[in-house]
């Protein structure tokens, strides 16, 4: 019989398990997921996909928007025009070809369209394909939550309640952002062109320090 991997843990005596940060279960993994030049497919062009383009272009994604003409949003065409080299609009409902043509070309897939069954196909076809989905309005078939952003320059902060209460992060999130320095973003921006500045000056030797040295 293999050994249990366990026993080959090796034991810490002088270590104080109670200064590690408490588990929490049922949270989100919440990452800075890096979707530049990457294409990200958008069915819908409502007012919700009106608020995932913003995400999506501050990401500089490429973005793929579905949706027919007759259901677009002021907002959504706006920045269809706005960002025209940026979004390839398909002027129609979704068709499954849309996804199976080229999958391993597509990163991420967002539905936010008022068609629950067209929905469900939709997440149904992502899974088969691979690929994580979000479906606007039904929690069980998002892979990946939105959050409420704030965003100032560089800053970002993200508040998710886990499916409890959007509206209740959204208020959240104000509050954080109000309880920030004005000038919060200049001070990030500095700190990024010292960090590039040591790491030419230095390169190499900036690990676990540089802060100190911008105190
Ligand atoms: C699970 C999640 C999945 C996802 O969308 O990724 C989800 C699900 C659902 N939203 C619903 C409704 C509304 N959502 C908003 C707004 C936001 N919703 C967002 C995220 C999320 N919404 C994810 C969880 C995030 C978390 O828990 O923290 C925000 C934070 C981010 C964003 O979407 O960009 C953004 C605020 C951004 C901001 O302002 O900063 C409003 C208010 C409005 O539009 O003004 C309403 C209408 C009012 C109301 O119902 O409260 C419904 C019921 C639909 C119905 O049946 O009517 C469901 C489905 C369900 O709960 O079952
Ligand atoms: N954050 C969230 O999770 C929130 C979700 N919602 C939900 O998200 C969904 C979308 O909301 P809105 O944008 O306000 O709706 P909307 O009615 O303004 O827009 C729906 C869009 O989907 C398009 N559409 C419909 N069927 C399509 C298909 N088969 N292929 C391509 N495009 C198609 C329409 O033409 C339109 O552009 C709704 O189900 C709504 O309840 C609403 C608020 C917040």
């Amino acid at each position: 019989m293999a050994e249990d991997p366990l026993a080959l843990v090796p034991d810490f005596p002088d270590e104080d398990p109670s200064t590690y940060p408490p588990i929490q279960p049922g949270g989100s993994l919440i990452l800075a997921w890096q979707v530049r030049n990457k294409r990200v497919v958008l069915v819908g062009g409502g007012n919700v996909a009106a608020t995932r383009l913003v995400h999506l272009l501050s990401a500089s994604a490429s973005i793929t928007l579905i949706a027919p003409p007759s259901g677009l949003h002021p907002e959504t065409a706006y920045r269809l025009k706005t960002h025209a080299s940026q979004i390839t609009y398909i002027p129609r409902n979704f068709q499954p070809t849309d996804l199976t043509t080229s999958p391993s070309t597509i990163s991420l897939v967002l539905t936010a369209i008022d068609d629950p069954v067209a929905s469900t196909e939709i997440y149904t076809l992502s899974k088969q394909l691979g690929l994580p989905v979000n479906v606007a309005d039904v929690p069980p078939e998002c892979d990946f939550y939105f959050g409420s952003v704030h965003r100032d320059g560089p800053l970002q902060v993200m508040v998710s309640t886990n499916g409890n209460g959007p509206k209740l992060a959204a208020m959240i999130r104000r509050r954080i952002a109000d309880s920030l320095p004005r000038d919060i973003s200049t001070a990030i921006v500095r700190v990024g062109e010292l960090r590039g500045k040591l790491r030419k000056l230095a390169p190499g030797k900036e690990e676990g320090g540089e802060e100190d040295g911008v105190d």
